[in-house]
């Protein structure tokens, strides 16, 4: 039996509406949250091809029930809604996993921090800077976006993800010296052409999976909201 004083009702922060636009560029209001569902989709991300995977997963469990995310996932989308400051607090619990997991890994599963329904401005319960604050606690990025809004700014969260993995995998390979020759000149590190080659050489990953986990619409005021799992990408 609940309690009335224990549990409410509230929407959630939206994971599902940010996969589907990020993939169709529609904002569809209604999903099923029981359903657990990966999505792919080949992207261009900086003149490369990648192919993207999104888990959006029904999340039963809160963050104690992440391990099958965390192994699969190359980075982590932890979304709020900013309207729902609740939202916001329970993606501590799901930072704190996902930062515990990737520690003492060489190569970190990057983390992207996402408040979502900005359009609800006038509600806001989540100021910008807190999102900033907590963000930079887990090393993560940090954006505020709505998912009925413009699809630039959340395919951005997306392909944003994708650099960071990537980065991660450059950050993992051993530094090659420049090739300095007295019959070459010798090229600035500045100048842009030698940054498209070596990009070009880097084994960037070729598949980026991303997951959503998903919290039922009743819960209780202790439990945590929402993760976004980026697998290849994690999304809470
Ligand atoms: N105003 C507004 N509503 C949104 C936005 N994104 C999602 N919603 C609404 O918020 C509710 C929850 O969206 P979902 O995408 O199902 O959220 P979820 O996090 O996947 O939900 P669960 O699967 O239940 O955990 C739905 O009624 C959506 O229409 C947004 O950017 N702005």
């Amino acid at each position: 039996m609940f309690e009335e004083d224990v549990f409410e009702i509230w929407e959630s922060s939206g994971k599902s509406a940010l996969t589907v636009k990020f993939l169709t560029k529609r904002f569809i209001s209604e999903y099923d949250p029981n359903l657990e569902d990966t999505y792919t989709s080949e992207e261009i991300v900086d003149q490369q091809s990648v192919l993207v995977k999104v888990m959006d997963t029904a999340d039963q469990g809160g963050p104690m029930n992440c391990e099958r995310y965390l192994t699969w996932a190359t980075a982590f989308l932890v979304v709020y809604s900013i309207d729902n400051r609740r939202s916001f607090e329970g993606c501590q619990q799901y930072l704190d996993v996902v930062t515990l997991h990737t520690k003492g890994v060489q190569s970190k599963a990057p983390i992207v921090l996402v408040g979502n329904k900005l359009d609800m401005e006038r509600y806001r319960q989540v100021s910008k800077s807190d999102g900033l604050a907590l963000a930079s606690q887990h090393r993560g990025l940090f954006f505020e976006v709505s998912a009925c809004l413009d699809f630039a700014a959340v395919q951005r969260v997306f392909h944003e993800a994708v650099r960071e993995a990537r980065r991660e995998v450059e950050r993992g390979l051993p530094v090659r010296p420049l090739y300095i020759s007295e019959d070459k000149p010798v090229v600035s590190l500045s100048a842009a052409p030698l940054i498209a080659p070596c990009f070009k050489e880097l084994p960037a990953p070729a598949t980026a999976k991303l997951v959503t986990v998903k919290s039922s619409r009743a819960q209780s005021k202790r439990r945590a909201p929402t993760l976004t799992l980026l697998k290849g990408f994690k999304i809470f």
